[in-house]
């Protein structure tokens, strides 16, 4: 398991295109019959990503952990952004569509990840963070997580939030997760764009055309810089970092945070003319 340590605001700016994408852009978790991580020391937060084929896939622990089992003192958030898959959690089977979002709380002993269908294979993204607290594991369909659609075409931003685990939504020690649908004609995510401070996120691109990008917008306001990503990559972005796109073509991308607080809407806004 690959482990990154954090960047301060400081060092960012003097570093070069490969220094930013060796700290910031997670590239290849998605691989088939293997379950990947990278752990991050940005609130521990444990990027990931499984593909399973011709086999069911056991969620195991790392050395790193130093624990009996993966969730033993951890939560997780699973999205299927694949086929039709399965997991089972300590013995209860749960069918996953996509775009479809598993919670598993701390103490869940045994989770496995299926696919439903070889020739199309379900892809779990996995995020996890510490927990103190133990939560209900729990199943959201893209419907029960109430989407709202923001932005509008004239400023090509236009796209739906679905917000599956969050402060009024499934319940959890300090995880956040949910995904944007951007429409068709729509490049821009999270813009104008914003900080929080007190919590660090995730971003995992999917749903990318082949041979299009997205242009990953990071760093402090007025000291942007920027990383191309591809299909089914993910970008770490600090606390303090703004976090915004903008897509040769549209796009999906899968968000989370862990941190001070579960209120998805404890934003700082940035304005548009503030950013350098
Ligand atoms: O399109 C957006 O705007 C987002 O999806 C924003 C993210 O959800 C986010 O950055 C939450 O803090
Ligand atoms: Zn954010």
């Amino acid at each position: 398991m690959q482990i990154r340590f954090e960047s301060s605001p400081r060092e960012v700016p003097q570093m070069n295109t490969d220094t930013l994408r060796e700290n910031f852009l997670v590239e290849n978790i998605f691989q088939p019959d293997q379950i990947n991580f990278v752990y991050t020391h940005y609130d521990r937060v444990m990027i990931g990503g499984a593909i399973p084929v011709n086999n069911i896939l056991q969620l195991e622990t790392y050395d790193a952990l130093k624990s009996q089992y993966f969730l033993e003192r951890r939560e997780i958030g699973i999205i299927n952004i694949g086929g039709r898959g399965h997991i089972s959690a300590d013995g209860t089977s749960y069918d996953i569509e996509k775009l479809g979002c598993f919670y598993a709380g701390k103490e869940t002993q045994s989770l496995t990840l299926a696919s439903a269908d070889a020739a199309n294979p379900a892809v779990f993204y996995l995020l996890s963070s510490p927990a103190h607290q133990k939560y209900p594991n729990q199943l959201f369909t893209k419907e029960d997580a109430t989407p709202v659609t923001v932005g509008s075409v004239e400023t090509s931003n236009h796209r739906t939030i679905y917000k599956y685990i969050h402060k009024d939504g499934i319940q959890s020690a300090q995880l956040v997760m949910g995904l944007t649908v951007l429409q068709t004609g729509s490049v821009w995510n999270t813009m104008p764009a914003h900080v929080h401070d007190r919590r660090m996120e995730a971003y995992c691109y999917f749903d990318v055309p082949e041979n299009q990008r997205v242009l990953h917008l990071m760093g402090q306001p007025a000291e942007t810089r920027h990383l191309w990503v591809a299909d089914r990559q993910a970008v770490i972005s600090p606390p303090w970092s703004i976090h915004s796109g903008c897509g040769t073509s549209n796009y999906s991308f899968i968000w989370g945070m862990a941190g001070e607080n579960k209120d998805y809407t404890d934003m700082d806004a940035v304005l548009i003319p503030d950013l350098k």
